[in-house]
């Protein structure tokens, strides 16, 4: 069993490990699942509720709310799988969540890019899916995700991946890291 994180700023790449994972056979939980499905929970609607419930949960149970309802959600795909990587660690009070009910086998990624190449990316990728940016920029979403302990999340990890190179690259590695360190077999 092995549970494997990943914390980086926006635009890092944290999406593309996920789909590494996915592609390995390895179910993903993302901390957007668990708002979603509280969200419904509460008879709710996820496409415009999502992020009024994300902050009333906050408001309720404090900064480790989402990080505590994903781990029923994790569990239950352990029952299935070797592995689960779970997406969106957005501080050190979540870290300690997984490091509590996890131990040795939780393994944290911190996917790093300068901001410069990472507004490019976001940038082609707003293009490509027509999104708007909402009004906030780069710097904005940096200091309000640093805000929540990110910065110390990131401290935390125990391998490093400068996503730099090509995307080829990048999923190369992210593969390497999800096989050979939690020591799985993967689909091929
Ligand atoms: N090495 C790379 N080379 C080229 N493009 C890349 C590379 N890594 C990621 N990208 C692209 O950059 C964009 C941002 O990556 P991704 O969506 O994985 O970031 P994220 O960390 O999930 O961001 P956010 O937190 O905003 O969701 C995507 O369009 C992705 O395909």
């Amino acid at each position: 069993m092995h549970v494997i994180g990943t914390v980086g700023l926006p635009g890092s790449g944290k999406g593309e490990a996920a789909t590494v994972a996915r592609e390995a056979g390895i179910p993903v939980v993302t901390m957007g699942d668990v708002v979603r499905q509280e969200t419904a929970d509460r008879g709710l609607d996820p496409a415009t509720d999502h992020g009024a419930v994300a902050q009333a949960l906050r408001d309720e149970d404090g900064p480790t709310a989402i990080a505590q309802r994903s781990l029923p959600m994790i569990e239950d795909r352990l029952e299935n799988h070797d592995a689960v990587l779970v997406d969106g660690i957005r501080s050190d009070d979540e870290v300690d969540i997984f490091e509590d009910a996890f131990g040795d086998d939780f393994t944290l990624v911190s996917i790093e890019a300068p901001a410069e190449i990472r507004r490019e990316r976001l940038d082609d990728r707003g293009r490509d899916a027509g999104a708007a940016d909402g009004g906030e920029s780069l710097e904005e979403r940096d200091e309000r995700e640093l805000g929540w302990g990110m910065g110390e999340a990131m401290a935390d990890a125990d391998v490093v991946v400068e996503n730099t190179d090509t995307l080829a690259a990048f999923h190369e590695r992210v593969r390497e890291i999800i096989t050979t360190d939690a020591d799985l077999q993967v689909d091929q």
